[in-house]
Protein backbone atom coordinates (compact mmCIF):
# COMPACT_ATOMS: atom_id res chain seq x y z
CA UNK A 1 0.00 0.00 0.00
CA UNK A 2 1.48 3.40 -0.72
CA UNK A 3 2.16 5.86 1.92
CA UNK A 4 -0.89 7.96 1.22
CA UNK A 5 -3.51 5.58 1.90
CA UNK A 6 -2.13 4.00 5.04
CA UNK A 7 -3.18 5.28 8.32
CA UNK A 8 -0.30 5.13 11.49
CA UNK A 9 -1.45 5.24 15.15
CA UNK A 10 1.30 7.09 16.90
CA UNK A 11 1.35 6.44 20.66
CA UNK A 12 3.68 8.94 22.58
CA UNK A 13 3.33 11.09 19.36
CA UNK A 14 3.58 14.42 21.72
CA UNK A 15 6.69 13.66 22.99
CA UNK A 16 9.96 14.53 21.67
CA UNK A 17 10.93 11.88 18.76
CA UNK A 18 7.20 11.05 18.61
CA UNK A 19 6.32 14.42 17.39
CA UNK A 20 8.65 14.75 14.84
CA UNK A 21 8.26 11.34 13.70
CA UNK A 22 4.85 12.65 13.04
CA UNK A 23 5.83 15.41 11.04
CA UNK A 24 8.03 13.21 9.05
CA UNK A 25 4.97 10.94 8.61
CA UNK A 26 2.78 13.62 7.47
CA UNK A 27 5.64 14.72 4.74
CA UNK A 28 5.92 11.37 3.57
CA UNK A 29 2.23 11.09 2.63
CA UNK A 30 1.00 8.63 5.60
CA UNK A 31 -1.84 9.87 8.09
CA UNK A 32 -1.57 9.89 11.31
CA UNK A 33 -3.86 9.66 14.54
CA UNK A 34 -1.91 9.93 17.89
CA UNK A 35 -2.59 8.72 21.40
CA UNK A 36 -0.94 10.53 23.91
CA UNK A 37 -1.94 11.08 28.06
CA UNK A 38 0.30 13.99 27.94
CA UNK A 39 2.44 12.91 31.15
CA UNK A 40 5.89 14.43 29.67
CA UNK A 41 4.71 16.65 27.04
CA UNK A 42 1.71 18.58 25.68
CA UNK A 43 -0.83 19.44 22.80
CA UNK A 44 1.36 22.41 21.75
CA UNK A 45 3.82 19.39 19.88
CA UNK A 46 0.91 18.57 17.56
CA UNK A 47 0.03 22.51 17.21
CA UNK A 48 3.56 22.49 16.19
CA UNK A 49 3.89 20.07 13.62
CA UNK A 50 0.37 21.59 11.79
CA UNK A 51 2.68 24.48 11.91
CA UNK A 52 5.56 23.03 10.22
CA UNK A 53 3.93 20.70 8.13
CA UNK A 54 1.67 23.48 6.66
CA UNK A 55 5.34 25.48 5.69
CA UNK A 56 6.23 22.33 4.14
CA UNK A 57 3.28 22.01 1.89
CA UNK A 58 3.53 25.64 1.08
CA UNK A 59 7.36 25.46 -0.23
CA UNK A 60 6.52 22.62 -2.48
CA UNK A 61 2.12 23.02 -3.12
CA UNK A 62 1.19 19.23 -4.53
CA UNK A 63 -1.87 17.45 -4.34
CA UNK A 64 -0.09 15.47 -1.75
CA UNK A 65 -0.07 18.18 1.18
CA UNK A 66 -3.58 19.31 0.58
CA UNK A 67 -4.70 18.19 3.86
CA UNK A 68 -2.07 20.97 5.66
CA UNK A 69 -5.07 23.52 5.05
CA UNK A 70 -6.76 20.97 7.35
CA UNK A 71 -7.13 22.67 10.74
CA UNK A 72 -4.84 20.59 13.39
CA UNK A 73 -7.48 18.54 14.91
CA UNK A 74 -8.59 16.78 11.49
CA UNK A 75 -5.20 16.53 10.11
CA UNK A 76 -3.72 14.78 13.37
CA UNK A 77 -6.53 13.42 15.53
CA UNK A 78 -5.75 12.99 18.81
CA UNK A 79 -6.63 11.00 22.00
CA UNK A 80 -5.76 12.10 25.33
CA UNK A 81 -5.70 8.50 26.44
CA UNK A 82 -3.19 6.37 28.70
CA UNK A 83 -1.60 3.14 27.26
CA UNK A 84 -2.53 1.34 30.40
CA UNK A 85 -6.55 2.49 29.06
CA UNK A 86 -7.54 -0.59 27.29
CA UNK A 87 -11.16 0.79 26.89
CA UNK A 88 -10.32 4.41 25.83
CA UNK A 89 -7.56 2.61 23.41
CA UNK A 90 -10.25 0.61 21.51
CA UNK A 91 -12.42 3.49 21.30
CA UNK A 92 -9.76 4.87 18.98
CA UNK A 93 -9.80 1.18 17.13
CA UNK A 94 -12.97 1.24 16.81
CA UNK A 95 -13.49 5.08 15.52
CA UNK A 96 -10.55 4.16 12.91
CA UNK A 97 -10.91 1.03 11.22
CA UNK A 98 -8.01 2.37 8.49
CA UNK A 99 -5.50 1.92 11.10
CA UNK A 100 -2.34 -0.60 9.66
CA UNK A 101 0.15 0.09 12.03
CA UNK A 102 1.26 1.19 14.99
CA UNK A 103 4.38 3.25 16.23
CA UNK A 104 5.04 2.66 19.84
CA UNK A 105 6.70 5.32 21.67
CA UNK A 106 4.36 6.33 24.75
CA UNK A 107 6.52 4.78 27.87
CA UNK A 108 8.81 6.12 30.94
CA UNK A 109 12.43 7.01 30.10
CA UNK A 110 14.39 8.51 33.03
CA UNK A 111 16.84 5.49 33.68
CA UNK A 112 17.28 7.15 37.44
CA UNK A 113 13.94 7.25 38.47
CA UNK A 114 13.26 3.81 37.12
CA UNK A 115 15.52 2.56 40.17
CA UNK A 116 13.33 4.79 42.10
CA UNK A 117 10.27 3.70 41.36
CA UNK A 118 10.85 0.38 39.32
CA UNK A 119 6.93 -0.42 39.80
CA UNK A 120 5.07 2.42 37.85
CA UNK A 121 7.80 1.59 34.99
CA UNK A 122 7.07 -1.74 34.55
CA UNK A 123 3.47 -0.60 34.74
CA UNK A 124 3.91 1.37 32.10
CA UNK A 125 6.47 0.05 29.55
CA UNK A 126 5.47 -3.53 30.06
CA UNK A 127 1.62 -4.02 31.08
CA UNK A 128 0.92 -0.42 28.72
CA UNK A 129 2.64 -2.48 26.02
CA UNK A 130 0.95 -5.59 26.30
CA UNK A 131 -2.47 -3.87 26.69
CA UNK A 132 -1.68 -2.10 23.36
CA UNK A 133 -1.00 -5.41 21.57
CA UNK A 134 -3.70 -7.43 22.73
CA UNK A 135 -5.94 -4.25 21.57
CA UNK A 136 -3.79 -4.43 17.89
CA UNK A 137 -4.53 -8.22 17.74
CA UNK A 138 -8.32 -7.63 18.66
CA UNK A 139 -8.51 -5.37 15.62
CA UNK A 140 -6.74 -7.35 13.64
CA UNK A 141 -3.41 -4.64 13.23
CA UNK A 142 -0.12 -6.41 13.53
CA UNK A 143 2.17 -4.05 12.64
CA UNK A 144 4.72 -2.26 14.88
CA UNK A 145 7.19 -0.42 14.98
CA UNK A 146 8.96 0.00 18.63
CA UNK A 147 11.29 2.57 20.00
CA UNK A 148 13.70 -0.20 21.60
CA UNK A 149 17.09 1.49 23.02
CA UNK A 150 20.85 0.48 22.56
CA UNK A 151 20.43 0.21 26.69
CA UNK A 152 19.70 -3.44 25.57
CA UNK A 153 23.24 -4.23 24.73
CA UNK A 154 24.61 -3.35 28.56
CA UNK A 155 28.23 -3.17 28.33
CA UNK A 156 28.77 -4.71 24.50
CA UNK A 157 31.43 -6.55 23.94
CA UNK A 158 32.53 -4.70 20.83
CA UNK A 159 32.08 -1.69 19.49
CA UNK A 160 30.60 -0.39 16.62
CA UNK A 161 27.66 -2.98 17.98
CA UNK A 162 25.98 -4.98 15.57
CA UNK A 163 22.84 -5.84 15.85
CA UNK A 164 23.58 -9.96 16.33
CA UNK A 165 24.88 -9.18 19.45
CA UNK A 166 23.20 -10.56 22.87
CA UNK A 167 20.97 -8.35 25.01
CA UNK A 168 22.04 -8.90 28.15
CA UNK A 169 20.93 -7.90 31.73
CA UNK A 170 21.30 -4.40 31.49
CA UNK A 171 21.53 -1.57 34.82
CA UNK A 172 18.17 0.26 35.24
CA UNK A 173 15.05 -1.58 35.18
CA UNK A 174 14.25 1.25 33.11
CA UNK A 175 16.64 -0.39 30.47
CA UNK A 176 15.22 -4.12 31.38
CA UNK A 177 11.45 -2.62 30.59
CA UNK A 178 13.21 -2.73 26.77
CA UNK A 179 14.66 -6.07 26.79
CA UNK A 180 11.49 -7.65 28.33
CA UNK A 181 9.51 -6.03 25.81
CA UNK A 182 11.82 -7.13 22.92
CA UNK A 183 11.54 -11.04 24.18
CA UNK A 184 7.33 -9.97 24.24
CA UNK A 185 7.55 -8.95 21.05
CA UNK A 186 9.79 -11.80 19.73
CA UNK A 187 7.03 -14.38 21.59
CA UNK A 188 4.34 -12.83 19.99
CA UNK A 189 5.86 -13.15 16.43
CA UNK A 190 6.69 -17.08 17.22
CA UNK A 191 3.18 -17.56 18.26
CA UNK A 192 1.25 -16.15 15.45
CA UNK A 193 3.31 -18.41 12.65
CA UNK A 194 1.56 -21.06 14.38
CA UNK A 195 -1.85 -19.23 14.98
CA UNK A 196 -1.31 -18.43 10.61
CA UNK A 197 -0.62 -22.08 10.27
CA UNK A 198 -3.68 -23.18 12.24
CA UNK A 199 -6.15 -21.19 10.22
CA UNK A 200 -4.65 -21.77 6.70
CA UNK A 201 -6.00 -25.78 8.00
CA UNK A 202 -8.86 -24.66 9.24
CA UNK A 203 -9.55 -22.94 6.02
CA UNK A 204 -8.45 -25.73 4.16
CA UNK A 205 -10.86 -28.12 6.22
CA UNK A 206 -13.76 -25.70 5.88
CA UNK A 207 -13.55 -25.23 9.68
CA UNK A 208 -12.42 -21.40 9.57
CA UNK A 209 -15.16 -19.73 12.00
CA UNK A 210 -14.10 -16.13 11.28
CA UNK A 211 -16.66 -14.45 9.73
CA UNK A 212 -17.86 -10.59 9.37
CA UNK A 213 -20.69 -9.45 11.06
CA UNK A 214 -22.38 -10.78 7.54
CA UNK A 215 -21.52 -14.35 8.33
CA UNK A 216 -19.03 -14.15 5.48
CA UNK A 217 -15.67 -15.39 5.73
CA UNK A 218 -13.27 -12.72 6.40
CA UNK A 219 -9.40 -13.69 4.81
CA UNK A 220 -6.96 -13.01 7.75
CA UNK A 221 -3.12 -12.89 8.02
CA UNK A 222 -2.45 -13.71 11.88
CA UNK A 223 1.53 -12.62 11.62
CA UNK A 224 3.10 -10.46 12.95
CA UNK A 225 5.40 -7.62 11.48
CA UNK A 226 7.57 -6.53 14.50
CA UNK A 227 10.38 -3.71 13.99
CA UNK A 228 12.84 -2.89 16.79
CA UNK A 229 14.45 -0.10 16.67
CA UNK A 230 17.72 0.32 19.12
CA UNK A 231 18.26 4.13 19.43
CA UNK A 232 21.50 5.58 20.67
CA UNK A 233 20.94 9.07 21.75
CA UNK A 234 18.67 11.20 20.38
CA UNK A 235 19.30 14.89 19.92
CA UNK A 236 18.60 18.31 18.76
CA UNK A 237 15.70 19.96 17.52
CA UNK A 238 13.95 20.55 13.89
CA UNK A 239 16.23 22.98 12.27
CA UNK A 240 13.24 25.25 12.54
CA UNK A 241 13.74 26.16 16.09
CA UNK A 242 10.16 25.36 16.32
CA UNK A 243 10.03 22.23 17.52
CA UNK A 244 12.13 20.74 20.36
CA UNK A 245 13.01 18.32 23.32
CA UNK A 246 10.21 19.94 25.91
CA UNK A 247 10.02 17.85 28.73
CA UNK A 248 8.01 18.29 31.92
CA UNK A 249 10.35 18.25 35.45
CA UNK A 250 14.33 17.80 35.32
CA UNK A 251 15.74 16.67 32.30
CA UNK A 252 17.27 12.81 31.42
CA UNK A 253 19.38 13.61 28.86
CA UNK A 254 22.43 15.94 28.45
CA UNK A 255 21.22 17.88 25.32
CA UNK A 256 18.55 19.59 27.11
CA UNK A 257 20.68 20.05 30.64
CA UNK A 258 23.00 21.80 28.57
CA UNK A 259 20.04 23.89 27.28
CA UNK A 260 18.75 24.57 30.49
CA UNK A 261 22.67 25.67 31.95
CA UNK A 262 22.66 28.17 28.60
CA UNK A 263 19.53 30.06 29.43
CA UNK A 264 20.20 30.01 33.05
CA UNK A 265 18.17 27.88 34.34
CA UNK A 266 20.52 25.72 36.12
CA UNK A 267 23.59 26.68 37.64
CA UNK A 268 26.07 24.23 35.91
CA UNK A 269 26.41 21.05 33.84
CA UNK A 270 26.89 18.04 36.74
CA UNK A 271 29.28 15.71 34.81
CA UNK A 272 29.16 12.26 35.78
CA UNK A 273 32.50 10.80 36.24
CA UNK A 274 36.28 12.10 34.76
CA UNK A 275 37.81 8.42 35.01
CA UNK A 276 36.30 6.70 31.89
CA UNK A 277 38.84 5.28 29.56
CA UNK A 278 38.34 7.89 27.40
CA UNK A 279 40.95 10.85 26.34
CA UNK A 280 38.84 13.37 28.44
CA UNK A 281 37.63 10.72 31.02
CA UNK A 282 34.27 11.53 30.28
CA UNK A 283 31.99 9.05 28.57
CA UNK A 284 31.29 8.91 25.28
CA UNK A 285 27.96 8.28 23.42
CA UNK A 286 26.75 7.94 20.06
CA UNK A 287 24.38 11.12 19.73
CA UNK A 288 22.06 11.14 16.27
CA UNK A 289 19.79 13.63 14.78
CA UNK A 290 16.33 13.46 15.97
CA UNK A 291 14.98 14.92 12.27
CA UNK A 292 17.67 11.38 11.36
CA UNK A 293 15.84 9.53 14.00
CA UNK A 294 12.42 10.17 13.02
CA UNK A 295 13.61 9.72 9.31
CA UNK A 296 14.16 6.33 10.36
CA UNK A 297 11.34 5.26 11.80
CA UNK A 298 9.38 6.38 8.48
CA UNK A 299 12.02 3.88 6.59
CA UNK A 300 11.45 0.89 9.40
CA UNK A 301 7.80 1.17 8.07
CA UNK A 302 8.57 1.00 4.36
CA UNK A 303 10.63 -1.88 5.24
CA UNK A 304 8.38 -4.36 6.96
CA UNK A 305 6.12 -3.22 3.82
CA UNK A 306 8.18 -4.26 1.73
CA UNK A 307 9.31 -7.82 4.01
CA UNK A 308 5.40 -8.09 3.83
CA UNK A 309 4.98 -8.03 0.23
CA UNK A 310 7.78 -10.80 -0.44
CA UNK A 311 6.06 -12.86 2.25
CA UNK A 312 8.48 -12.18 5.04
CA UNK A 313 6.92 -11.07 8.65
CA UNK A 314 8.10 -11.43 11.89
CA UNK A 315 10.27 -9.62 14.17
CA UNK A 316 13.82 -7.52 13.21
CA UNK A 317 16.02 -5.27 14.87
CA UNK A 318 17.77 -1.98 13.93
CA UNK A 319 20.42 0.35 15.47
CA UNK A 320 19.95 3.81 15.30
CA UNK A 321 22.86 5.61 15.56
CA UNK A 322 25.70 7.36 13.66
CA UNK A 323 28.44 4.89 14.78
CA UNK A 324 30.64 8.11 16.28
CA UNK A 325 30.58 9.14 19.65
CA UNK A 326 31.48 12.34 21.35
CA UNK A 327 32.46 12.32 24.96
CA UNK A 328 30.14 14.45 27.62
CA UNK A 329 33.43 17.41 27.60
CA UNK A 330 33.15 17.52 24.01
CA UNK A 331 29.65 18.32 24.24
CA UNK A 332 30.51 20.60 26.55
CA UNK A 333 32.82 22.29 24.15
CA UNK A 334 30.39 22.37 21.20
CA UNK A 335 27.68 23.76 23.01
CA UNK A 336 29.58 26.29 24.54
CA UNK A 337 30.88 27.61 20.91
CA UNK A 338 27.51 27.57 19.60
CA UNK A 339 26.04 29.75 22.61
CA UNK A 340 29.45 31.76 22.22
CA UNK A 341 29.90 31.24 26.26
CA UNK A 342 31.78 29.23 28.27
CA UNK A 343 29.32 26.91 30.31
CA UNK A 344 29.65 26.01 33.76
CA UNK A 345 29.97 22.45 34.79
CA UNK A 346 31.03 20.71 37.69
CA UNK A 347 32.30 16.84 38.21
CA UNK A 348 29.89 14.35 40.06
CA UNK A 349 31.67 11.11 41.52
CA UNK A 350 30.13 7.77 42.78
CA UNK A 351 30.08 7.53 46.79
O1 LIG B 1 2.13 6.20 29.99
C1 LIG B 1 2.57 7.04 29.21
C2 LIG B 1 3.86 7.60 29.37
C3 LIG B 1 4.28 8.54 28.45
N1 LIG B 1 3.45 8.93 27.46
C4 LIG B 1 3.87 9.95 26.51
O2 LIG B 1 4.89 9.36 25.72
C5 LIG B 1 5.70 10.39 25.20
C6 LIG B 1 7.15 10.00 25.39
O3 LIG B 1 7.91 11.04 24.89
P1 LIG B 1 9.13 11.71 25.66
O4 LIG B 1 9.35 13.05 25.07
O5 LIG B 1 8.95 11.54 27.13
O6 LIG B 1 10.28 10.71 25.27
P2 LIG B 1 11.10 10.51 23.93
O7 LIG B 1 10.28 10.81 22.74
O8 LIG B 1 12.43 11.15 24.06
O9 LIG B 1 11.27 8.96 24.22
C7 LIG B 1 11.12 7.87 23.37
O10 LIG B 1 12.33 7.27 23.35
C8 LIG B 1 12.84 6.80 24.59
C9 LIG B 1 14.13 6.11 24.30
O11 LIG B 1 15.14 7.05 24.24
C10 LIG B 1 11.88 5.82 25.21
O12 LIG B 1 11.86 4.64 24.47
C11 LIG B 1 10.51 6.38 25.26
O13 LIG B 1 9.60 5.34 25.62
C12 LIG B 1 10.11 6.90 23.89
O14 LIG B 1 8.85 7.53 23.98
C13 LIG B 1 5.31 11.69 25.94
O15 LIG B 1 4.58 12.51 25.10
C14 LIG B 1 4.48 11.21 27.11
O16 LIG B 1 3.50 12.15 27.47
C15 LIG B 1 2.20 8.39 27.31
O17 LIG B 1 1.46 8.73 26.40
N2 LIG B 1 1.80 7.43 28.18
Amino acid sequence: MSPSKQTILVTGGCGYIGSHTVLRLLESGYKVIVVDNLSNSSYESLRRVHKLYAITAAASPSAQFEDAALPVESLIPFYQVDILDRPGLVKVFEDHPEISSVIHFAGRKAVGESGRIPLDYYNVNISGTVNLLQVMEDFHVRKIVFSSSATVYGNPPSIPIPETSPIVTVMSPYGRTKVFLEHILKDLCVASVTKQQQYLQDRANNTNNDTDANGAEVERNYEWSVMLLRYFNPAGAHPSGIMGEDCKGTPNNLMPFLSQVAVGKLERLAIFGNDYPTEDGTCIRDYLHVVDLAQGHVAALEKLDQEQAAGNYGCKAYNLGTGTGYSVFDMVKAFSKAVGTDLPYKYIHDG
